[in-house]
């Protein structure tokens, strides 16, 4: 911000609450969930939704598994009244979901609204007024606090006497002080409590009373304080569900919303991926996720978070940032070595813990949740560019190639990859990355080459078995033999009968490659040079063990003499 402009900016007072309680709540069971995406979401898009759309949208919604939905503002506009009569003409509003619609206190407007929803079983009948003094001052031509609250009231008393006139639906009034979060509490209430006097909601007949966060202009701990103070002094409060509707403008739309809810609110409202005016609405996908990771069950569905997204960014044609919490598409990935490395660990760890302990509870180093709980694979978990490690390369190599790589070998490898896409200055796919594990380390084959060998076990002693191998090393063909307890062995001693053991044996591990497509053995050898005391791995495959195992000596003699 220019500096010199700062001085134009005021702190946002604190709330006179010092006995609050909601700093010592816990978040323990879900909200009453309400999507506005049809309404609040819609309303910003540059390019509303068309009818069609929204139907889409709807059946989503009710998917999903939201029981009040907030369809759109009927009295705005022709689309927006016409979608009403479609969901209510067409039967396709389930039995356990109620519509919501949204008015201004505004009469012809709430007469038009109530034309919008007859015939529809149930329905949430939003009116609102602004009530901020920014906007009694500014919207209202400085209309004073009683001709701001005569106009709730008139909306209030006129929603009443409709209500007869459809006696086929319920109505259920919700009331929202817009603007609320810069409004003084005493005359949020004041208005708040005027609405409740008129509609005399039961703790059987509920009304709503929303408080939104219309525009943040201040911490989350503010916005609970308001929260707590509003919950002790509205009238009724058993006869009310106090909703909260949060947007973005500081970035704090899922702080404040759960700390409202710490602070007493029963209900949210919100949209998929926090679409919405401005920064957006609060993103319930976040909320409702955030509240699965600690254990709490919240009747929304996102275990098919994709899918879900996939519709959203056509219908909407908005886009979820890659880091959006939960449905981003690097949320889950780590391209850093340190993370990749604490995640393979941690992976493994748990797939072992898990044999013993099936209700193991999530414990994976930088992954808050299970990506696989809401649809995503693990794929994408870990990707190599060049801030990547060794672990992050031995991950890639095993989940998508079925290599078991020892862990000694893991530091030879990782450098080897991490150093190409360090040159390439890009990331490696799964494909490179096993294209150059073949290349560097897999039956290497310069400058010795094995062409055939053969085992006999009946004139080698007892135990011990006879290795005949054809090789070229440096250009010229060879015939070789030795003998030892196994095919390794017996081939190591056929290499010194020819002068060419310069090197220990240190290690040795072999397994079959796991799924993809290569239905072969893998065989893994390290060696130490006689000479200078370096060790390296090679890795042997084929489809027989014994082959994988002489290939996998031949690469890392050859890797030591490279
Ligand atoms: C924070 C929110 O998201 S609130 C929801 C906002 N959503 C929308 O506005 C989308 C749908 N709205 C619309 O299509 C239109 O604004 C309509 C159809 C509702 C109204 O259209 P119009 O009357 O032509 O225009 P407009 O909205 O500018 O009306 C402004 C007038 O309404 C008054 N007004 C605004 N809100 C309210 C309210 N809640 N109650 C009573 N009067 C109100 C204003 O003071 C202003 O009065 P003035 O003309 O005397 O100055
Ligand atoms: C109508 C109200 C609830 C609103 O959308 C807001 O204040 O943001």
């Amino acid at each position: 911000m220019k500096p010199d402009n700062i001085s134009k900016y005021r702190p946002f007072p604190p709330v006179n609450l010092t006995d609050r309680t909601w700093p010592d709540q816990q978040i323990t069971s879900a909200p009453i969930w309400c999507s506005v995406d049809l309404r609040d979401g819609n309303q910003a898009l540059p390019q509303p939704m068309t009818i069609e759309e929204k139907l889409e949208f709807f059946d989503l919604l009710c998917q999903i598994g939201f029981k009040q939905i907030e369809i759109g503002f009927p009295s705005a506009a022709d689309t927006e009244y016409n979608f009403c009569r479609r969901l209510i003409e067409e039967n396709r509003i389930p039995e356990d979901v109620t519509i919501q619609i949204l008015v201004q206190t505004r009469e012809h407007l709430i007469r038009r609204s109530f034309e919008a929803i007859k015939g529809v079983k149930r329905a949430i009948v939003h009116i609102y007024n602004s009530t901020s003094p920014l906007q009694r001052r500014v919207t209202f031509s400085d209309a004073s606090r009683e001709q701001i609250r005569d106009i709730a009231v008139a909306g209030a008393e006129l929603v009443k006497e409709l209500t007869p006139t459809i006696p086929e639906t319920e109505i259920v009034l919700q009331y929202s002080p817009e603007s609320f979060s810069d409004t003084e509490l005493d005359f949020a209430v004041e208005c708040c409590n005027a609405i409740i006097d008129i509609w005399q909601p039961t703790p059987e007949k509920k009304m709503i009373i929303n408080l939104p966060d219309t525009v943040q202009w201040a911490t989350p701990n503010i916005h609970a304080d308001q929260i707590e103070w509003m919950c002790r002094n509205l009238a009724k409060r058993g006869a009310l569900s106090v909703s909260l509707h949060t947007h973005n403008d500081r970035g704090t739309g899922t702080a404040a919303t759960e700390l409202g809810l710490m602070a007493g609110a029963d209900r949210v409202e919100g949209t998929l991926f926090g679409n919405g005016e401005r920064t957006g609405n609060l993103d319930i996908v976040t909320v409702a996720l955030n509240m699965n990771s600690h254990g709490i069950p919240t009747g929304l569905d996102f275990s098919d978070l994709s899918s879900i997204r996939a519709v959203y960014e056509r219908v909407t044609r908005m886009t979820v940032s890659d880091r959006s919490p939960y449905a981003g598409e690097l949320v889950f990935t780590a391209f850093s070595g340190s993370h990749q490395d604490a995640i393979k660990k941690g992976l493994d760890r748990r797939r072992k813990e898990r044999t013993e302990q099936a209700d193991l509870a999530w414990g994976v180093p930088y992954l808050t949740i299970d990506p696989e709980d809401i649809g995503r694979s693990y794929e994408a978990i870990i990707r190599i560019n060049s801030q990547s490690g060794k672990g992050g390369v031995a991950y890639i190599l095993d989940r998508e190639h079925g290599f078991d790589l020892p862990k000694t070998m893991h530091p030879q490898v990782g450098k080897s990859i991490y150093e190409l896409a360090d040159s390439q200055s890009k990331e490696l796919d799964a494909s490179e990355i096993r294209e150059a594990f073949f290349e560097h380390f897999v039956n290497v084959s310069q400058p010795l080459q094995l062409i055939e060998y053969e085992l006999d076990h009946n004139r080698a002693a007892a135990g011990q078995v006879l290795c005949h191998a054809c090789i070229i090393v440096d250009g010229t063909e060879k015939e070789i033999s030795g003998e030892g307890n196994g095919p390794i062995n017996s081939f190591v001693h056929a290499l010194e009968t020819a002068g060419l053991k310069d090197f220990t044996l240190t290690d040795y591990r072999s397994h079959a490659i796991r799924g993809g497509s290569d239905s072969d053995s893998a065989a893994y050898i390290q060696l130490r040079s006689n000479e200078n005391s370096g060790i390296l791995w090679g890795c042997g495959v084929d489809p027989s063990i014994e082959m994988a195992g002489l290939k996998a000596l031949v690469s890392a003699y050859n890797l030591l003499h490279g």
